[in-house]
């Protein structure tokens, strides 16, 4: 089985070419990709495969030819990965399935078509604007954190610091408690606090997030908008631009009156073989 194994800001990806969709890819067989000791490792996989080819694709085929089967690290799968759809499409045009020179690349995903555009190293991709729908908390190591809950396609829970907490003495080796009743699904937690020092703009902080499925992760695209999404909402503000710097780099949103851009690096690094009979459940 041929792999590409990729990162966005250091959120890393197993990819698996698929384009017709042949692989029988399960959540054990996805797990044991990801295991960080036994397999490739990675915070989940992106399987390539054309839209037609893919049952939840199909129905998107005639806006984009590929779909982004995104999987977690645990093998279940979410809707929507904004640093996946970056790398994603950082695979497509390196393996020739895609030209960069058109307008914008859409690209088929569990919440609907996403559009991209290459800028050299920086891949940006324009999503569904997030919606605040709810507030709710997250308690962990003995902390209650008040949050809003966004939907970006997947759900997040933005929990700012309030003043005086180190974002990063925060423990997160184990999942935040949260209201499943607010998360039936479950949830992607992200911790904020303004950047410092402050360097003049308003938008802009640092983030850490623990992801539904992988844990916590160097960076979270959908996590980033929605924290962009509150960190606007908070200034007052309904659109505009916002810098998250992430333990894995920085990433940069833009929330416009219909949709918001994600953008930052999206970088393959290694291509080879996997036995899959050598992996281990
Ligand atoms: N890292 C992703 C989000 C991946 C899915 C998430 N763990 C979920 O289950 O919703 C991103 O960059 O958006």
């Amino acid at each position: 089985m041929e792999f590409t194994k990729g990162h966005g800001a250091g959120n890393d990806f197993v990819i698996l070419p698929d384009p017709d969709g042949a692989l029988e890819l399960t959540p054990g067989l996805v797990a044991a990709l990801c295991d960080r000791r036994r397999g490739i490792g990675g915070d989940g996989v992106l399987r390539v495969v054309r839209a037609a080819k893919h049952p939840e694709g199909a129905a998107l085929a005639g806006e984009a030819e590929w779909f982004m089967d995104y999987w977690n690290a645990d093998g279940s799968y979410a809707e929507m990965c904004g640093n996946g759809a970056r790398v994603f499409v950082r695979y497509l045009v390196a393996a020739g399935l895609a030209d960069p020179a058109g307008e914008t690349l859409p690209v088929a995903t569990r919440a609907g078509v996403v559009r991209a555009v290459v800028q050299g190293e920086t891949i940006a991709v324009e999503m569904r604007r997030p919606r605040m729908y709810d507030t709710a908390s997250a308690a962990l190591g003995g902390l209650t954190l008040a949050g809003t809950a966004v939907d970006v396609g997947n759900p997040h829970l933005v929990c700012s610091l309030p003043a005086g907490l180190d974002l990063a003495a925060l423990d997160l080796t184990r999942a935040p408690d949260v209201d499943p009743t607010v998360f039936p699904a479950g949830v992607n937690v992200e911790f904020t606090t303004p950047a410092e020092p402050v360097d003049g703009t308003d938008g802009h902080v640092l983030m850490r997030v623990y992801e539904r499925g992988s844990a916590e992760t160097l960076a979270c695209g959908t996590g980033a908008c929605a924290v962009g999404a509150v960190v606007l909402r908070d200034a007052g503000q309904d659109t505009g631009t916002v810098t998250v710097d992430v333990p894995g780099g920085r990433l940069t949103v833009t929330v416009t009156d219909d949709s918001c851009w994600l953008a930052g690096p999206a970088v393959l690094v290694a291509t080879g073989e996997i036995a899959p009979t050598a992996l281990q459940p």
